[in-house]
């Protein structure tokens, strides 16, 4: 089969610094080449180049060649890229949040009216609103979500809208070739299957596919050839039938990883907090009547299929979507649910949705890390007498943050440039580092390692580990990956249409969890 895509000697700098240097790859029709590298090696740069995408241009471009069927490429932004059969699934989202779901995956290919077509001509014809969402509905049901494709994009959690942007992707007609940054990032393991077997289908009819992951095993499931790159090089290339996930993360990474685990325990009876009937309106991912107790010092998993409330609990707590019911936190009833006021009462929500609401883009590493931690704690202010105070303790915060940065293997040039201009996994890991600073006593996270390299997310979890053992941090932790729940969870409760299920032990089989997840009780 002929190449669709061939990259000869392409190299890309940002600011003098080398992101990718002298990459050669080619791609063939109906191929799945699998892309993998640790946080920060050059991956969503090449996708960028390769989608037009305007930072790439605006960051003065890049050397090398790259063909597309055989023609020189050079593309000036995305819509070119678009036209000429080429799709994105990003790994931040490019959705129109103010659009609907339908309108999201319909857009620019619409379909009209037959009757004023006739009229009017499709360029001037109506849109049919009704056909477009029985349209849009049946993709996302190819995908396995039954969802109302009427909702407002700005208000769907971030599996959905991974839902949304593939299923952007995947109908339509004149795609040849579609780049994929970590589409399963946010998705469970049922749910990421589905997706695998869409992505399997699409190559049989012909479509390649250039696949970003951090998920080796799927690599290795679905990619017929598989490069690793390190450092914007290409280190190693591998054929179906040679791949496997220890060379892959050997080559990637340049040593082995260590799992984090921990070890189980007795844990307290001593309530940290209650849910009463606790509901939160956040759509696509809503949670119904919740009666759940979360213990002093545990660390508690929750987990659910995509769109069955996960995601919902923290943000309910924290007032980011509309809550009903009764929380009680200590002893105390919370009469608010407000970001500021539960921060200073000791809870922290780490979001998954990180370019929403994790990271400030314009600021630096630095102030992105101690920012919570010295607005509502005065953790690195010079303690001086009033009215003096609010002076920031440069040295202090320098050397925090340069440690932190040194265990957190934050890839970033100094700790003073913007955290915009980190990759994903770097970002992510800047915001966990955030959280850790303000030293919560209950602390809820989602997703803490989607995006991040399998080195990296060792090192997460196990500062989760030690946060929760040395500071007796009291943890939630929505999450996907069940085996890293299994990992260092005390118990997982079970969310289905989000309602509590089931709580789980860590030790129980993929079976039960399985069934749990299925809503169906063991047999
Ligand atoms: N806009 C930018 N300005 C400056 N440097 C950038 C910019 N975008 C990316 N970089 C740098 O280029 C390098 C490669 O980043 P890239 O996002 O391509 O990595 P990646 O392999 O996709 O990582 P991840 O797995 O974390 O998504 C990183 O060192 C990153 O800091």
């Amino acid at each position: 089969m002929g190449n669709i895509l061939e990259i000869i000697n392409l190299s890309k700098n940002y600011y003098g610094i080398p992101a990718l240097k002298n990459v050669n790859l080619t791609v063939k029709a109906g191929e799945i080449h699998g892309l993998v590298g640790a946080n920060g090696s050059g991956k969503s740069t090449l996708m960028n180049i390769l989608f037009g995408n305007r930072i790439i241009r605006e960051t003065g471009g890049y050397q090398g060649q790259i063909y597309h069927r055989g023609h020189l490429l050079r593309l000036n932004n995305c819509a070119e890229a678009i036209s000429l059969g080429i799709g994105m699934v990003h790994q931040e989202f490019a959705l129109i949040p103010e659009l609907t779901i339908t309108e999201n995956i319909k857009l620019g290919r619409e379909i009209t009216n037959k009757l004023t077509n006739r009229l009017f001509g499709h360029k001037y014809s109506f849109v049919d609103k009704k056909l477009n969402a029985q349209s849009a509905a049946l993709i996302l049901n190819k995908l396995g979500l039954d969802i109302d494709v009427g909702l407002k994009v700005r208000n769907l959690s971030t599996n959905i809208k991974q839902f949304v942007e593939m299923a952007r992707e995947i109908g339509r007609q004149d795609l040849n070739f579609l780049l994929l940054d970590e589409p399963t990032a946010t998705l469970n393991k049922d749910d990421a299957q589905l997706l695998l077997n869409v992505l399997l289908a699409m190559s049989r009819a012909g479509v390649a596919i250039l696949f970003v992951s951090h998920r080796l095993e799927e690599i290795k499931q679905i990619c017929d050839r598989v490069t690793v790159f390190r450092d914007g090089e290409v280190v190693s290339r591998y054929n179906q039938g040679e791949i496997s996930t220890t060379n892959l993360a050997r080559d990637m990474i340049g040593h082995t990883v260590t799992k984090a685990v921990a070890p189980t325990r007795t844990v307290s009876n001593n309530p940290a907090m209650i849910f009463k009937k606790f509901s939160v309106a956040m759509p696509g991912e809503e949670i119904r009547e919740l009666d759940l107790t979360v213990y002093e010092g545990e660390i508690l998993g929750i987990t659910s299929l995509s769109g069955h409330g996960k995601l919902a609990l923290g943000y309910g707590v924290m007032g980011l979507y509309p809550a009903a019911g009764e929380v009680i936190y200590g002893k105390q009833k919370l009469h608010r649910m407000d970001s500021r006021t539960n921060i200073l009462k000791g809870i922290y929500v780490l979001p998954d949705d990180r370019q929403g609401l994790g990271i400030l883009p314009e600021h630096s590493v630095a102030d992105n890390i101690i920012f919570t931690g010295n607005q509502v704690k005065n953790l690195f202010s010079l303690r001086l007498p009033r009215p003096f105070t609010g002076f920031l303790d440069q040295q202090k915060a320098h050397r925090y943050v340069t440690q932190l940065v040194h265990d957190f293997e934050i890839k970033c040039t100094a700790i003073t440039q913007k955290i915009k201009e980190l990759s994903g996994g770097n970002q992510q890991k800047v915001c966990i580092a955030r959280a850790l600073t303000v030293n919560p006593k209950l602390l809820f996270v989602a997703e803490p390692t989607r995006g991040i390299d399998i080195s990296a997310k060792e090192k997460i979890l196990q500062m989760l580990i030690e946060t929760n053992r040395s500071q007796q941090t009291t943890i939630v932790m929505a999450s996907s990956e069940l085996d890293e729940l299994k990992r260092i969870c005390d118990r997982i409760a079970v969310l289905v249409e989000g309602r509590l299920f089931k709580i789980l032990s860590p030790d129980a089989s993929d079976v039960e969890f399985g069934l749990a997840l299925a809503g169906e009780e063991n047999i």
